[in-house]
């Protein structure tokens, strides 16, 4: 069964499609990366599946209904580019205020804290923390309502080695538990962390294949030069 499927998605933003016929499905406990130079459409591919996108065209159902109904408000996690938390409350404060929207427990504010290792900051004022910790309270905020599918974009932008390590081993932990987990990243090694790989370039889907599937079928050894070789091979 799978946990969404797009079909002949494409976008219109001002005056330009920035998607093309785009069609893939995401799978429950399977990371999927989401590929693709500045620009590509990640983000657009991103806010269409959360529901949020306009001038949409196609079909894109999650867990079985369109995009965007409501049912499906507390069963998908978005975390956006830019941090979405009030700087001038604390993170305990921050996610109380989520979690009344989402109906989620005091117990659940704990957990989520623990999984994105902030525990033991939650009375500091967002305003004071690093960008990194910012993006982590994002993360459980988007955890709050224990999401069947989580959309992440570009989570470990600005992260040291050592927390995106963890935030990974995170991820991977969630799709164990049976969540569908979308992240996109420009940072290509990253890529072998996933099960599977979406590549996007200029709005068109160039490659859906596993990291060794796609190393493979290029003759590459790395996503990059993959990408690259798939990038110099398509017509834009
Ligand atoms: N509000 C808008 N109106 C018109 N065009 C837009 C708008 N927002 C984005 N675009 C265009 O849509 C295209 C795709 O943008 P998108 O943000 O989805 O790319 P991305 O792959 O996420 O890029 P990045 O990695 O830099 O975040 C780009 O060409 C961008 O200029």
């Amino acid at each position: 069964m799978h946990s969404v499927e797009v079909q002949g998605l494409t976008v219109t933003r001002g005056r330009a499609d920035v998607l093309h016929e785009v069609s893939f499905t995401l799978e429950p406990s399977r990371i999927t990366g989401l590929l693709g130079p500045s620009g590509s459409g990640k983000t657009t591919l991103m806010r269409a599946l959360v529901g949020v996108q306009s001038g949409v065209a196609g079909m894109v159902t999650v867990l079985g209904l369109p995009a965007g109904s409501a049912a499906l408000r507390h069963r998908v996690g978005y975390v956006t580019q830019a941090p979405a938390v009030y700087t001038d409350l604390s993170i305990a404060e921050n996610l109380r205020y989520f979690a009344a929207i989402l109906g989620a427990s005091a117990g659940r504010i704990s957990e989520v804290l623990t999984e994105v290792g902030l525990a033991t900051r939650s009375g500091q004022l967002i305003g004071s923390l690093s960008g990194g910790e910012r993006a982590r309270v994002s993360l459980a905020t988007a955890l709050l309502g224990t999401p069947d599918l989580l959309v992440l974009d570009e989570p470990t932008v600005g992260l040291d080695p050592v927390l995106r390590r963890d935030l990974w081993g995170l991820f991977r932990h969630l799709a164990g538990a049976g969540t569908t987990i979308l992240v996109s990243s420009h940072v290509m090694d990253e890529a072998s962390r996933c099960d599977r790989l979406l590549l996007l370039r200029e709005g068109r889907l160039v490659a859906d294949d596993s990291p060794a599937g796609l190393l493979a079928s290029t003759g590459t050894a790395d996503v990059e030069h993959a990408f690259l070789a798939i990038a110099e091979g398509a017509p834009a």
